[in-house]
């Protein structure tokens, strides 16, 4: 099974206002958890892989894997670069392999966020390749540097339509409120639907993306917390609004904190309740259970994807 783009995966979301899953990936064992449960639930889905991660995993051996995972579960997969900033890296992943690439232009004037990220859809194009742009800024943690909520900004819905006619771009990634990280809100989780829904009235049957996703489940801080963790007050978005949001014209959510959190709660709990463990086998393979079962929440409620293949 080759690698697909997202084109027909985003097609049928919009119709089934489901949205299809996007996942950070950084090791083997993230892949093969994330797929295990892709196949187990029969979902669509995409694989997302940050600057970051192929800084600290090369470019080349993430591939290898992704082209593994093809092999070993049939299942057809997007592999997509996350937040790419520039068109060199957009370039490099479109030559090296992807099937997607986001350019994000977010941080950008706007005449200069739609020269860039048009730049990146002409060559992404004549190559077979889908494009996913940003308007509007998120908070939170995007490659290591924070964003304060002083310097986010919300995506204006007339911008929204002038920047997908202009650049072609084949999704987009929206901001209403949500942030990435582990520390999403300080009160009552809140999000713009309001315009959310305008966007969508305005750009029907156009594909939206929503970064900055997950849920922080509170059973997950607690583990991590109760085997030695210090993770003070993290909060993310509640299911049901994601669920809501997927029936708005969402048709991609970014996952990859509640990957961290499930990760790091399951090493931390087995290295505490075993001691005398060294071999990393001993705590990866429960770690990747942990991602594997994340997942599958994910897709059966959050999601919605279970089945839509
Ligand atoms: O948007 C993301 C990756 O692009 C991930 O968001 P979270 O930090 O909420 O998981
Ligand atoms: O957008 C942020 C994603 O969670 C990726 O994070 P990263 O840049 O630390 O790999
Ligand atoms: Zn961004
Ligand atoms: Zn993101």
């Amino acid at each position: 099974m080759p690698l697909i783009t997202s084109k027909e995966m985003f097609a049928k979301a919009y119709e089934g206002q489901y949205a299809v899953g996007a996942f950070n990936v950084n090791n083997m064992e993230i892949i093969q958890g994330i797929v295990e449960a892709a196949k187990e639930e029969q979902a669509p889905l995409i694989l997302q892989v940050s600057a970051g991660a192929r800084k600290y995993a090369n470019h080349t051996y993430l591939i290898k894997l992704v082209e593994a995972a093809l092999e070993d579960s049939g299942l057809p997969i997007c592999l997509h670069l996350d937040h790419g900033e520039d068109f060199e890296i957009c370039k490099s992943c479109v030559d090296g392999g992807f099937s997607s690439v986001m350019v994000d232009g977010s941080k950008l004037p706007f005449e200069e966020n739609i020269a860039l990220t048009k730049k990146v859809v002409d060559y992404a194009h004549a190559r077979g390749v889908v494009v996913e742009g940003e308007l509007g800024r998120l908070a939170g943690v995007e490659d290591a540097v924070n964003v304060s909520a002083k310097d986010a900004t919300y995506t204006d819905p007339d911008q929204a339509v002038e920047f997908v006619e202009r650049t072609g771009v084949d999704s987009l990634a929206i901001a209403i409120g949500t942030s990435h990280g582990a520390y999403k809100f300080k009160g009552e989780p809140e999000l713009d639907f309001e315009r959310l829904a305008k966007i969508t009235r305005m750009l029907p049957g156009y594909p939206l993306v929503l970064h900055g996703a997950s849920t922080v489940l509170p059973e997950f801080v607690r583990k991590c917390n109760d085997f030695g963790g210090q993770l003070k007050g993290a909060q993310g978005v509640p299911e049901a609004m994601l669920l809501e949001a997927g029936k708005l014209g969402v048709c991609k959510i970014n996952i990859d904190t509640d990957l961290r959190l499930a990760m790091t709660a399951s090493i931390r709990e087995h290295l505490a309740t075993h001691p005398g463990d060294f071999d990393p086998r001993q705590y990866l393979k429960p770690a990747r259970e942990a991602i594997k079962n994340m997942v599958k929440h994910k897709i059966r409620n959050v999601l919605n994807c279970s089945n839509r293949l």
